[in-house]
Order: C-alpha cells, then structure tokens, then sequence
C-alpha cells in the first residue's frame, strides 16, 4: 500500500523558515491526525506534498514517488486543501463532472460521492450558494471522487454542523479502515482524538511528536484515580495510612495523584469499603497537546496586567 514519505523536508519563505527538516511517514490502514499551532507549518507541508509549492530542501513522496510524477494524481491521491477554491457559478454537479472528466474517472462517480458526502439533493445548485459546510463537503467529495488510496484533508470539519462532523469522524475511520493511507488536519483536539490512531504534531515547522496516539496521552498523564465511595472517612483515613493524599472535588469525587486503579481497588476491597466509581486519570488530548505546546506556539495571547497591578 501507499505512504506518505517526508524527509528532511524544508521550505523557506523568504528568511521565513515555514518547515524545517521534518521527517516523518505516513502509513496505510490508519488515521493519522496532523496537528500544530497556527503558523506551525500544517497547510505548506501538505501543499507540499502535492507539489503546489516547490520545497527549499529534502524530499516529500508518495508511494516512493513525488506528486508531480504520478500518472492519474486524483486516482492516487484525494485532497481537501481550501474548500473555496471551487468556481462559485457552476453546480456541485458539474464541478465534480469537470474534476471527473479531466481525470479520466467515470462520470457517474459523481452521483455516488455527491450522495455519500451527504449533496444528492443539491448537486444542481450553484456552488456561490453553498454554506461554508456545505463547501467543505464538496471538497471533500472531489478529493474522493478517483477512489484514491491516500487521502489528506485540511480542517476537514472547518464549519460543519455536528451531525458534519460525526460524518467527517465515521468517514475518516471507514477510509483507513479499508485500508488507505490518511492524514487530517485539525484545531479540534475532541475531534482528532475520535478519530485518530496516530498523530504527527508540528511546531514552527519542527516535528514534535510522531506516535501513536495512546502512547502520546500516556506520555502526558501523570499517574492518579478518581473515585467516588459510600464511606469517604474511611477510605481517607486508610488513604492517609498509605501516604497518598486524597483531595475532594466539587462534585464528591474524590482525585488520588499518584495511584494507579489496581493499587487502589484492592486496598478499599481489603477494608471493605465500597467503591462506586474508580477511573485511571488520563490527560485528555487537548490537555496533552497543549502541554506540549505551549513553548511552540508563535502566536499566543499575552495576558494583560489587572488595573490594580497597573497602578
Ligand atoms: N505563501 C506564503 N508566503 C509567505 N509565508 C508563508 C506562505 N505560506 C505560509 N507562510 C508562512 O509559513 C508558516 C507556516 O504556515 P502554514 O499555513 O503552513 O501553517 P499551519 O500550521 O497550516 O497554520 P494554521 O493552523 O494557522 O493553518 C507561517 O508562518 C506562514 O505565515
């Protein structure tokens, strides 16, 4: 099957460095979420990688060969890069048709993705009447109108509704699912954590990480349970004993840091105290990512000083 392979890959804009010698592969049968602040070099790696933009250094292939050598690039490799690029005065239909004709892809593959990107009903509609969301569906019924193996999308759930995104979620899975290489952008970190396997996170065009993504919240949590219990007394005072210090929340759980479920449930079952609820702490992607980040970001906002410290 088909990767994607990007080595020592760097371009410069001016004395702007956009990417800096980033590695990394994509691979098949997975969803891979490609994340990084804005300015982190995201939307020109994916340009790219489709040859849009001509790098400065190091290579970006597909399948071991560059975009631009591919016989038959819409059959090889779907993308959604800027849903706005589509001309405003034709219909859905005829856009797709146009796509469909210059690609040498039958004609009636429009009809299926129109349905499947959720436009059988508007495909005679002009596209300068679509909503942002419904833009950004047609995008993405061109990047799958060849039915290619690699597929890579921008901001795909940019200005979808919530039942566009659960779509743009079940579609992703079932893409790499039938074995097909993937690669999605996002500022969603919910979202990205629904959908993907792996992730490739930039920052001012360095690689961050590149791993799976459990390994990655993994590296990320600190260790610790919350639980919620009949006898908090008991189970605090026997908690105490054993040198961890529990804490209560608003909400009557009670958080453990630096205990694991197993050492926990087996010291309340030993005191016979009855557990409700004992969950393993995980750091959340977005707490993850932004952990990580934080030192990465080109543009933040800066916190303003309070008028009484002003003074
Ligand atoms: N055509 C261009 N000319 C000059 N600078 C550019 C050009 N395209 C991108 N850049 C710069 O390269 C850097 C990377 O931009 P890029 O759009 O790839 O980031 P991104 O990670 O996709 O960001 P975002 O999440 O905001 O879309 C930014 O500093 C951007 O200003």
């Amino acid at each position: 099957m088909t990767s994607i392979d990007v080595h020592e890959l760097t371009k410069d804009y001016g004395t702007k460095r956009a990417v800096d010698h980033l590695t990394f592969s994509v691979r098949p049968g997975r969803v891979t979420g490609f994340l990084g602040p804005n300015g982190a070099g995201k939307s020109t790696t994916m340009r790219l990688v489709l040859g849009l933009d001509r790098a400065t250094g190091g290579s970006a292939t597909i399948g071991g060969r560059p975009y631009t050598s591919l016989g038959n690039p819409l059959r090889r490799v779907g993308a959604l890069l800027d849903a706005q690029a589509a001309h405003g005065s034709r219909t859905a239909r005829n856009h797709l048709l146009t796509l469909a004709a210059s690609n040498g892809i039958a004609a009636g593959r429009v009809e299926e993705v129109l349905v499947e990107a959720g436009l059988g009903s508007v495909g005679g509609r002009r596209i300068k009447t679509f909503s942002l969301g419904m833009r950004q569906r047609l995008g993405i019924a061109a990047a799958l109108i060849g039915d290619p193996e690699v597929v890579m999308l921008d901001e795909p759930s940019n200005g979808l509704d919530p039942e566009g995104i659960i779509w743009i979620r079940e579609l992703v899975r079932k893409l790499a699912g039938e074995g097909r290489t993937v690669l999605v952008s996002s500022h969603l970190m919910n979202e990205t954590s629904s959908f993907a396997d792996h992730l490739v996170v930039l920052g001012k065009g360095r690689l961050l990480v590149d791993m799976p993504m459990r390994d990655f919240l993994e590296s990320r949590s600190r260790p610790g349970v919350r639980l919620r219990t009949t006898e908090p007394t008991r189970l605090r005072d026997a908690l105490l004993r054993k040198g961890y210090e529990p804490a209560q929340g608003d909400d009557g759980c009670w958080a453990v840091a630096g205990a694991s479920a197993e050492e926990i449930g087996v010291l309340a079952a030993i005191e016979g105290i009855p557990l409700l609820e004992l969950m393993a702490e995980q750091a959340t992607l977005e707490e993850a990512y932004l952990d990580l980040t934080s030192t990465e970001t080109e543009f933040a906002a800066t916190k303003f000083p309070l008028a009484d410290q002003e003074a």
